[in-house]
C-alpha cells in the first residue's frame, strides 16, 4: 500500500496511518455512545440548520443567513451545552476504561444470573435480563428505574417477583451491576420472527438486533430459558448449555 501511495507522489507516513486509525476509532466509539439516545435527534436538528444556513446563502436570504451564521458561529459552545450530560458520561467512561474496550462480565455475575434464571424457570416466573456490552443502551436505561446494585440471585428474584412494581420490563446489567429495572425495549419486527413468540421474546430479539447486547428470557408460560444474541434467539436452554453460552459470549 505504501508503494502504491508513493507512486501517487503522496507523502504518507506511519504517523498519518496511526492518526487516521485513531480518529476513525474515536468516531466509531462516539457513534456507538450516542446511538439510541436523544443526542441523535439533536444532531439531526443541527444538520438541518446547517442545510438551511447554506441554502439561505445560495438563494440570497441574507437576514436568515446572518441570523443562522451568528448561531452556528458559536456551535462549539452550543454542542457543549446541549450534550453536557453525555460528555460528562463519555469522559467518565473513558476514565474507567469503558470507552476503549468491551466489558468483561465476571464469573460470579454469570453464576448469580444463572442461579436466578434456573429458579425463575422452575417457578415459571417471567423475566427479561439484558447484559450491555460495548453498545451503550443510553435512553433505555435512563427511562427505566435506576438500581445500581450488585447482581445477586436474590435481587433478581425479588425484581421479577410477580405483580411487584418492577417485574414488568427488562433488567439491564451494565459493568457487572444491575443498572436499571422496568426498562422498555424495542420489539423485533418482520416476518422472520416466529409468530409463536410473544412480546417478551421479541423484545429480547429487538434489543440484540439494535446493539451487541445479550438478552436472556424466562418464559412465564413454559418456564423455558432462551438467549438472544445478534437478533437471533436460542430457546429451551438447560443449565449446562445456558452457562456455556453465557460464559463464551460474556466472559471473554
Ligand atoms: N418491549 C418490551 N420491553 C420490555 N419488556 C417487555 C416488552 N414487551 C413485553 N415485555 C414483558 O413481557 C411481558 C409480556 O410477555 P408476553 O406473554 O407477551 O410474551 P412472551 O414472549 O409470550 O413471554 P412468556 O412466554 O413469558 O409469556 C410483559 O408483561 C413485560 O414484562
Amino acid at each position: 500500500m505504501f508503494n502504491f501511495l508513493h507512486s501517487l507522489n503522496l507523502q504518507f507516513s506511519w504517523q498519518d496511518l496511526v492518526d487516521i486509525v485513531l480518529v476513525a476509532f474515536i468516531f466509531y466509539r462516539l457513534i456507538l455512545l450516542i446511538r439510541g439516545t436523544r443526542a441523535v435527534s439533536v444532531i439531526y436538528g443541527l444538520f438541518l440548520l446547517l442545510i438551511v444556513y447554506y441554502s439561505s446563502g445560495v438563494f440570497g436570504l441574507y437576514t436568515l443567513h446572518w441570523l443562522l451564521g451568528q448561531f452556528l458561529g458559536s456551535i462549539f459552545l452550543v454542542v457543549i451545552i446541549l450534550f453536557q450530560k453525555d460528555i460528562r458520561k463519555a469522559l467518565s467512561a473513558m476514565g474507567a476504561g469503558r470507552f476503549w474496550m468491551r466489558d468483561h462480565v465476571g464469573k460470579e455475575v454469570i453464576d448469580e444470573l444463572v442461579l436466578a434464571l434456573l429458579e425463575m424457570g422452575r417457578s415459571k416466573t417471567g423475566a427479561l435480563v439484558v447484559i450491555e456490552r460495548s453498545t451503550p443502551l443510553g435512553d433505555i436505561v435512563e427511562r427505566g428505574v435506576e438500581i445500581g446494585a450488585l447482581v445477586t440471585k436474590d435481587l433478581l428474584l425479588t425484581i421479577f417477583y410477580p405483580d411487584t412494581p418492577l417485574h414488568d420490563g427488562a433488567v439491564i446489567i451494565r459493568n457487572g451491576r444491575i443498572a436499571a429495572a422496568g426498562c422498555i425495549l424495542p420489539l423485533a419486527v418482520g416476518l422472520k420472527h416466529r409468530a409463536s413468540l410473544g412480546t417478551r421474546h421479541r423484545a429480547a430479539m429487538g434489543i440484540t438486533e439494535d446493539s451487541d447486547a445479550l438478552a436472556v428470557v424466562v418464559s412465564e408460560e413454559r418456564g423455558t430459558i432462551s438467549v438472544a444474541i445478534g437478533g437471533k434467539i436460542t430457546t429451551s436452554l438447560e443449565e449446562v448449555r445456558l452457562k456455556r453460552v453465557l460464559v463464551s459470549a460474556l466472559a471473554k
